[in-house]
């Protein structure tokens, strides 16, 4: 190791699963775990904090699935049943009488003593109002059984469930009006690079646009973490030192650039000397350099530079990482199995995630794959995955992840 703590040459590479695997052991040694209650409807995109349990059976009640008439099937032997009474949906019936049949209405609660309902489409109904039955009846038919969602003191969502748009309306079904959710992971955003601008001013000689940070920030609040955004670092040694001391009181540091072996690549190097730097080169292209350690006890994590790495390296390392952070079990994108539309003839050492998209059922990929082009990603629906050492013919099967799966 050289003077400044730079790494020499580079060692074998971290496989994507192994560094996957360590960064969630440290996400489950550092669990977020203090809560809050919420207003049922404040809850998307949090974590339940506890089991939810049913308090009630759902439905309360057996109810109509259909617009018809309720009866007993024994009472039907050929002759009319007159109606004896009409029962909406929010109404109370009376026991049904016996040799009648009882007007119903869908997600009305069935009467006591009836157990079919008859759609209004296999009945005819005599000018004496009395009904007739031409289909064939089972007991059963068209009762939605009380309970059959779900009864009480049954666990209808594990803690650690992201609540999304269904959670919230199950949870609603149950009567819920607040949740017991986990606090938001605080997460500081750092964008390291001399030659970095903000959108909106004017472009200097070497300089470029700061991309990351409004990618990373935006993409955090969509994962439900509280974002800290702590700007841009100057690739500077005792700057990145200093700021680093400064966002102590945050979950994690998430920084882009400066984590390479370049002379201007500080971020490593602060961690390295802190004696706290735990991953360095791994086998993700694009994505390399990604470093996580941890900095006077907060965890750090040092995604690539290059917007195309940051993307991938957030969406498969540290997007799983600040879930599981949360106890959140399902932190892996799905993805399914394509042939490939495209031909990929040198193998690689290290896993590569393309940007592609699907064309007629195969995956074809963006013309450009330099991890510095993100419009590769804006143009993609996906990342295609190749795996180290492997080449591939148009129709060989690949593994594709739909960028739906990592943006929230
Ligand atoms: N000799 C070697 N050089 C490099 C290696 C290597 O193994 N040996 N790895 C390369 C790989 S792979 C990657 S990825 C990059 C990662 O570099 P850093 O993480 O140190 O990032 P920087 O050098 O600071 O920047 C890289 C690139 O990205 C641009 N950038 C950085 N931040 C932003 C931002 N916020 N918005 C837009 N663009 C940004 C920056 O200008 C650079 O072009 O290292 C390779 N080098
Ligand atoms: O691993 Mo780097 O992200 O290819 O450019
Ligand atoms: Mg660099």
């Amino acid at each position: 190791m050289n003077p400044v703590g730079k790494p020499g040459k580079q060692g074998a590479l971290m496989p994507v699963e192994q560094a996957l695997a360590r960064l969630l052991a440290m996400a489950e040694a550092a669990p977020i775990v203090e809560r809050e209650r919420l207003p049922l409807a404040a809850t998307e995109g949090r974590v339940l904090a506890e089991a939810l349990v049913s308090s009630l059976d759902l439905p309360p009640w057996p109810n109509s699935a259909m617009d018809g008439y309720a009866l007993r099937v024994e009472d039907w032997k050929g002759e009319p049943l007159p109606v004896s009474q009409r029962i909406f949906a929010g109404q109370s019936p009376e026991p049904l009488q016996p040799g009648t049949c009882a007007r119903i209405f869908t997600g009305a609660p069935v009467p006591a003593g009836a157990d079919c309902v008859e759609m209004q489409e296999n009945t005819q109904v005599q000018d004496d109002q009395r009904v007739r039955f031409t289909e064939p009846l089972k007991v059963g038919q068209n009762i939605r059984p009380q309970g059959q969602e779900t009864t009480i003191g049954e666990q209808v969502l594990a803690a650690g469930t992201r609540l999304g748009p269904i959670e919230q309306g199950l949870a609603a079904s149950l009567g819920c009006a607040e949740l017991e959710v986990l606090r938001r992971v605080r997460v500081a955003v750092l964008s390291t690079g001399d030659e970095l601008v903000e959108p909106g001013r004017p472009l200097g000689p070497g300089q470029i646009y700061n991309s990351n940070r409004v990618l990373l920030c935006s993409w955090l609040k969509r994962l439900g973490s509280e974002v800290l955004d702590a700007g841009i670092l100057p690739d500077d040694l005792p700057a990145t030192r200093q700021r680093l001391a400064e966002l102590g009181d945050v979950d994690l540091i998430l920084s882009t650039g400066g984590v390479s072996v370049g002379e201007a690549d500080f971020l490593g190097i602060a961690l390295r000397e802190a004696g706290e730097l735990a991953l360095w080169k791994l086998a993700i292209k694009p994505g390399k350099p990604l470093t996580f350690g941890h900095f006077r006890g907060v965890p750090v994590i040092g995604l690539p530079g290059n917007p195309a790495s940051t993307l991938v390296t957030f969406a498969l390392l540290a997007r799983p990482y600040l879930l599981r952070r949360q106890g959140v079990q399902q932190v892996q994108p799905l993805s399914f199995q394509v042939p490939a539309g495209f031909v990929w003839p040198r193998p690689g050492n290290r896993r590569e995630y393309l940007r592609g998209r699907l064309e007629n059922g195969r995956a074809i990929i963006y013309r450009n794959q330099s991890s510095g082009v993100l419009r590769s990603a804006a143009w993609a629906e996906g990342l295609v995955e190749v795996l180290e050492g492997r080449t591939l013919e148009e129709g060989d099967v690949v593994n594709f992840i739909p960028l739906s799966e990592v943006l929230d």
